[in-house]
């Protein structure tokens, strides 16, 4: 086991790299196997959630992610104690200590995650105050809190925005509340839960995000001694409860990672086993990947994922919240749709400017056109307004090496993945950003035939 320090955390941004630029001999399938651990999108969560307890919380599986990293610096500010093996990846969390951080140290440390937001409930009900820095995460839309923020002052919050952040409290403590959210948002969703498992009285929370990440933070919470029943048509129903103990658990398996790599397989021609992959949490995605002409076989201990052979065929898909098509898969698999035999339209309807990557793809040689009109059978909530959302992209295309920046987190994985299908050399820089999400996925490249070198 090694502590995690706040200086060890910091380092988090070079998480698997030696550099920032990779230069990428295209044109290889990439073939082999590889692992995913505990899901960036609830592994991070649980780990605030170990502020509500009174004792040590163990959570398995966790991946060695720079988001990880920082929301391990967090915790350590303020006063959680965390401790990581290495090899299996697990975390033992102590929260006996919790103290206020300072301010300056919350805003050094805060860097690209989303997550400090999280902090609120917890912080309120263990300290009586919390302060929210600006936060990090992938630039893909505006991105506001409004809904965190009129959740928190439900539950009673006091909140006051300062220059360098938000300051929270909650002079008369946190009581439960009848809250319906406008759409339902995984991180507003997740606020309701880390707030009202300790709060005073009942809470019923009306069109509730339903991720499979949020069902495992519930499990989560449930055994630390929360009471929280799921009940139909997105509502979710907590009773608060005065003590909570800590957990142990097994995080849920990264289906977006998963749903990256198959993208991966289908680009390069390849093959892809993708060890740790489970069937119910991918349901949505196997049926599209099936549809655009890829193959998969579903193992007990993964999915291998795989281009038979033949033509890749367009599909049309309109992102949404689960059970829909979740927006993160959409990245990737549009550098597939480029290599299929026709027109495929992707209407995104989660995040305003999630196509910023495209334009490295057109460089490269796709044929890919934005449209501010919604390009599918719902109206969204970007429809009447000035965002190009849909894409409508033709295939095949041959795509060409090119010099090109990662713009995000999967935006990033889909331009790893456009280099290793381009015929010739292309250098693609920023790609520490991927480290966000992807745990050793230099090493991974490697495993699986990538060539390629690694700029100093
Ligand atoms: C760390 C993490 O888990 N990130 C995931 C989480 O992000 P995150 O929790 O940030 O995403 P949300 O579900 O909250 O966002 C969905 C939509 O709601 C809007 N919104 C959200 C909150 C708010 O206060 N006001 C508001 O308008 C957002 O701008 C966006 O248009 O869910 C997204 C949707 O599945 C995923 O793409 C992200 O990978
Ligand atoms: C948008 C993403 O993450 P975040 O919310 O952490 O920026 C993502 O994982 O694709």
């Amino acid at each position: 086991m090694n502590t995690i320090t706040n200086d060890s955390a910091r380092a988090g941004a070079s998480v698997g790299l030696t550099g920032d630029t990779i230069v990428f001999n295209g044109g290889r399938p990439l073939a082999g196997r590889i692992e995913v651990r505990g899901a960036k999108n609830l592994v991070t969560k649980a780990m605030v959630a170990a502020l509500l307890g009174e004792d040590v919380s163990v959570l398995r599986d966790v991946p060695d992610i720079s988001d990880v990293r920082v929301v391990a610096g967090l915790l350590t500010l303020h006063g959680v104690k965390i401790d990581r093996n290495e090899v299996s990846g697990d975390l033992r969390l102590d929260p006996t200590n919790v103290e206020t951080a300072h301010m300056a140290e919350i805003n050094a440390h805060a860097g690209s995650s989303r997550i400090p937001i999280l902090f609120c409930g917890p912080l309120l009900h263990r300290l009586g105050e919390a302060f929210i820095p600006d936060l990090g995460g992938c630039r893909i839309g505006d991105r506001p809190i409004d809904f965190h923020l009129e959740v928190l002052r439900n539950f009673g919050a006091v909140i006051e925005k300062l220059p360098s952040g938000i300051r929270m409290s909650a002079p008369e403590g946190l009581h439960g509340a009848k809250v319906t959210l406008p759409y339902p948002s995984v991180g507003a969703t997740e606020q309701v839960l880390l707030t009202a498992v300790r709060a005073n009285g009942r809470t019923e929370l009306r069109n509730a995000a339903i991720e499979p990440e949020i069902m495992d933070l519930i499990n989560i919470l449930q055994k630390m001694g929360a009471i929280i029943s799921v009940d139909a048509d997105r509502v979710i129903r907590i009773e608060g409860v005065e003590r909570l103990g800590g957990y142990s658990h097994k995080a849920l398996f990264d289906r977006n990672e998963a749903a990256s790599w198959a993208s991966a397989a289908l680009v390069t021609k390849g093959d892809i086993y993708v060890g740790g992959a489970k069937q119910p949490e991918m349901l949505t995605f196997l049926n599209v990947f099936r549809k655009a002409g890829g193959a998969f076989e579903i193992h007990d201990d993964g999915i291998r994922f795989y281009h038979p052979g033949g033509e890749l065929r367009p599909v049309v898909i309109e992102t949404d919240v689960h059970p829909g098509f979740m927006t993160d898969w959409q990245q990737p698999l549009v550098v597939a749709l480029t290599q299929a035999h026709g027109v495929s339209i992707v209407h995104e309807t989660v995040y305003e400017q999630r196509f910023g990557f495209v334009d490295a793809l057109v460089e490269m040689g796709s044929d890919i056109q934005l449209h501010r009109e919604c390009l599918g059978s719902q109206e969204c909530r970007f429809g009447q307004r000035n965002f190009q959302h849909s894409a409508v992209i033709s295939g095949p295309t041959k795509l060409k090496a090119a010099d090109i920046e990662v713009p995000d987190l999967r935006g990033g994985f889909s331009h790893l993945i456009a280099a290793l299908a381009a015929e010739g050399t292309s250098r693609v820089s920023n790609v520490g950003i991927i480290a966000r999400g992807y745990e050793n996925f230099i090493a991974k490249l490697e495993t699986l035939g990538a060539d390629f070198t690694v700029e100093a």
